[in-house]
């Protein structure tokens, strides 16, 4: 089931779902001892990440990972890897545990065995798991008719992650896979900006989840979404 939370400013919002993120985590933490979330890259997360980064929490508990990466070096301004070592995993959170999704192989495709080995270490369900969406309705990193999007959306592989080259961005890229992205307590959809939420009408109003991958995540009743969304 999908719920909208509109915001007033994107303070608002950051100040709200990072409260939602700590209650999420503290009480995984208090009924399993650790807790897990992943996130996403791109630039919407940064201010989520700085303040999440300052909160009180035993973070030596929580686990941290990905929901998709490019298929760059991790010193690289694109790697998402790099964008959760400058803004998240720092000040209190740099106690976390975070395992990322790239890996030395040359390719993603090439990359996914180990991935998925690495990704095993992380607590699931997660306990929260955020989103971002871009301008074309991918999510994570299943991109609108890409050559692997069938892999990616396949309820019933058992593959955590799949390697994607999208037609709509540069970079290859490595990415949680739908059924694992729905192994999550809570999922959050991040949106910043109007035409984030004209794109978001659309993805509501159809049903073709090769034009815009995001729907898988907003038709299905596995798990809740909510949408933030702030101008
Ligand atoms: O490429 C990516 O883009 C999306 C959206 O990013 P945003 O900055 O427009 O919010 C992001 O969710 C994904 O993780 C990232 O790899």
């Amino acid at each position: 089931m999908f719920t909208l939370k509109e915001y007033g400013s994107s303070e608002q919002l950051i100040e709200e779902m990072v409260s939602n993120i700590v209650t999420e985590l503290n009480k995984g933490i208090a009924t399993r001892g650790v807790a897990s979330i992943a996130v996403s890259g791109g630039k919407s997360p940064i201010p989520v990440f700085q303040r999440l980064s300052k909160q009180p929490l035993p973070w030596n508990k929580v686990y941290i990972t990905l929901v998709d990466d490019r298929w760059v070096d991790d010193t690289d301004d694109a790697s998402n890897e790099k964008l959760v070592y400058t803004y998240l995993l720092q000040n209190e959170a740099k106690l976390a545990n975070f395992i990322g999704l790239k890996t030395s192989a040359a390719t993603p495709f090439e990359g996914e065995q180990v991935a998925q080995q690495k990704l095993a270490e992380v607590p699931m369900p997660f306990d929260v798991l955020i989103l971002g969406m871009g301008e074309d309705g991918h999510t994570a990193s299943l991109f609108p008719h890409a050559k692997h999007l069938a892999t990616g959306l396949d309820m019933y592989s058992d593959k955590l992650v799949t390697g994607m080259t999208p037609l709509t961005a540069p970079l290859d890229r490595i990415t949680l896979t739908l059924p694992t992205i729905l192994n999550s307590r809570n999922i959050y959809l991040h949106l910043t900006g109007a035409s984030k939420k004209t794109v978001l009408d659309n993805a509501l109003n159809g049903k073709d989840v090769t034009e815009m991958p995001v729907r898988a995540v907003l038709h299905q009743d596995k798990v809740n979404v909510i949408g933030y969304w702030s101008k």
